[in-house]
């Protein structure tokens, strides 16, 4: 028998998350093993994360986020991500800053390290109440995103309806970034589906539609690897900054406008890229038995 097990429904922006903690027996997690032999929750199945996330019968969210103990002792907590499809991914941007939203407040610090299957990543409070997360560094190189065969990753050459010559960037998980001339123009949920699942995309990728407003502001609607559309994507967010600047298109700071609201992103000279935005706690609850049978 399995214990009932705590969540935490969470958001960045719209991009919503039921949190598990599987630590086991700490302030946010699991309850301990009780003497009826019952034992805590260690990991979900695919199985289990779709009946999480479905919207009709279950909590309802756009990833399970797990969090786990940290592997490496400079890390305060080991996250892993789970999409809406039951597909475990690399990296979310939204769920990095909501995870460190729940450490910072189990701890009282306000500078954490969060480890993931990408790496550390250093998240910030910010003084407004936001937090700043270091994603690391955006990768361009064709094997990295990953495509299935060599090219410049500033021009895929790929096209589909009014969507043409995207540009390719991993940070943490892969990105297809179109430019538009308008964004809410696109209808994303018939061509994010196919764009997806392209040929040139072994792992599949996120697809960002981007309208850059100026050039420290740009509109972007995403189409999620596994999920959908969604109201926010982070990883996206910072994919098409780095997209835009090397296009030449924005400096290496810019506003992200999602339909969920703003993140600010920055692409620094080491690489690496920084995103601000906020993290937000909605409820908590424990899943339903029949949603881990
Ligand atoms: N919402 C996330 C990205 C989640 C993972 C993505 N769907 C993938 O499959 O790579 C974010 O905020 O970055």
């Amino acid at each position: 028998m399995t214990l009932a097990t705590a969540f935490t429904k969470m958001h960045g922006l719209g991009n919503d998350f039921a949190v598990i903690d599987l630590r086991g027996g700490s302030a946010n997690g699991t309850a301990s093993a009780g003497a009826n032999g019952a034992t805590p929750l260690t990991d979900i199945s695919d199985t289990q994360a779709r009946a999480i996330a479905d919207r009709r019968t279950g909590v309802g969210c756009d990833q399970i986020i797990l969090i786990e103990k940290p592997r490496q002792k400079l890390a305060d907590v080991y996250m892993r991500i789970r999409n809406a499809d039951g597909s475990e991914v690399e990296a979310c941007g939204n769920g990095a800053r909501c995870v460190a939203a729940l450490v910072m407040a189990e701890t009282g610090r306000r500078h954490v390290i969060i480890e993931s299957v990408v790496g550390l990543l250093d998240a910030e409070a910010a003084p407004d109440g936001r937090i700043s997360v270091d994603m690391g560094e955006a990768q361009l190189d064709w094997r990295e995103i990953p495509l299935a065969k060599p090219l410049d990753t500033l021009h895929l050459g790929i096209e589909l309806g009014p969507l043409s010559d995207p540009v390719g960037v991993n940070i943490g998980n892969p990105h297809a970034v179109f430019f538009v001339p308008d964004a809410g123009a696109i209808d994303v949920a018939a061509l994010g589906p196919v764009l997806e699942r392209h040929p040139l995309f072994p792992e599949k990728a996120n697809i960002e539609v981007a309208q850059v407003l100026s050039p420290t502001r740009i509109r972007m609607r995403v189409w999620e690897r596994g999920v959908g559309i969604t109201r926010a994507c982070g990883t996206g967010a910072c994919a098409t900054l780095v997209a835009a600047h090397r296009r030449k298109l924005t400096g290496r700071k810019a506003t992200i406008q999602l339909d969920g609201g703003d993140l600010e992103i920055e692409w620094l000279a080491d690489g690496h890229v920084r995103m601000t935005g906020p993290a937000e706690t909605s409820f908590t609850g424990r899943l339903d038995a029949s949603l881990l049978g």
